[in-house]
């Protein structure tokens, strides 16, 4: 699929393959999750623009290139999108931040909307962070709600994506790209991701 870029480097298989096991308490989950996401931004931002600078090394004048950080602004989905996000701002600290509160009513397998809070997007890179793309319908819903606040360039970052998740994002949002670092194999009888690595948010925060 086009706008599916599965990251998985070495180093990231050898973490989420932590970060799945039932035994890995919150603390590493939480630390896995930042350094998932980090590596994860080195691919999904290979897009940004640059713009030369001027420098002065010790030896002689010369120029480099910079992204403008500034430029950028991720939107973690409450709850367990936050765990992603220092794992971004620790690579570009002057991105700003914008959340938007969902949680999947048990029954209906449907987003519900609870929060959301969109900083000014003019024409940034927008980064929607959420570790589980299981039905898709939480970050459909989420990037409709920064297309709706005037978001246009926007990439879905996740840890775990189910084939129901791409293809229901495909479908709604095809300007949207998927960075994944992994494409697990399906959903089961209560729209958990196989094989996965259980509830993230509870995971993230013990609460349950
Ligand atoms: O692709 P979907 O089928 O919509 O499922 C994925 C969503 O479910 C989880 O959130 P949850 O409802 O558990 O809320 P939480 O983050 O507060 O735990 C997860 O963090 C995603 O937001
Ligand atoms: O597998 C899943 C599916 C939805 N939400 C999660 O946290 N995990
Ligand atoms: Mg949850």
């Amino acid at each position: 699929m086009r706008n599916l870029m599965v990251v998985n480097h070495p180093l990231i298989q050898h973490k989420l393959s932590i970060l799945r096991n039932k035994d890995t308490g919150p603390k590493e989950f939480r630390e896995l999750t930042r350094e998932i996401t980090l590596l994860l931004t080195y691919e999904a931002t290979r897009h940004l623009p640059t713009y030369e600078t001027k420098i002065e090394t010790p030896l002689c004048a010369t120029t480099g290139k910079m992204i403008e950080d500034k430029k950028v602004t991720v939107v973690p989905i409450l709850r367990a999108g936050l765990g992603m996000v220092e794992g971004v701002l620790s690579l570009m600290p002057n991105a700003s931040v914008g959340f938007v509160g969902l949680y999947r009513d048990p029954q209906t397998i449907r987003p519900v909307e609870y929060y959301c809070k969109l900083p000014k997007l003019n024409d940034n890179e927008i980064f929607v962070l959420d570790p589980m793309l299981a039905t898709g319908f939480s970050s459909a819903v989420a990037i409709d709600m920064v297309k709706k606040a005037g978001g246009k360039r926007i990439s879905l970052m996740c840890l775990i994506a189910a084939p129901e998740g791409v293809k229901e994002i495909v479908n709604t949002h095809p300007d949207v790209r998927i960075f994944t670092a992994s494409l697990d194999e399906r959903l089961n009888d209560h729209a958990y991701i196989l094989p996965g690595l259980g509830d993230a948010g509870d995971r993230l925060y013990r609460t349950k």
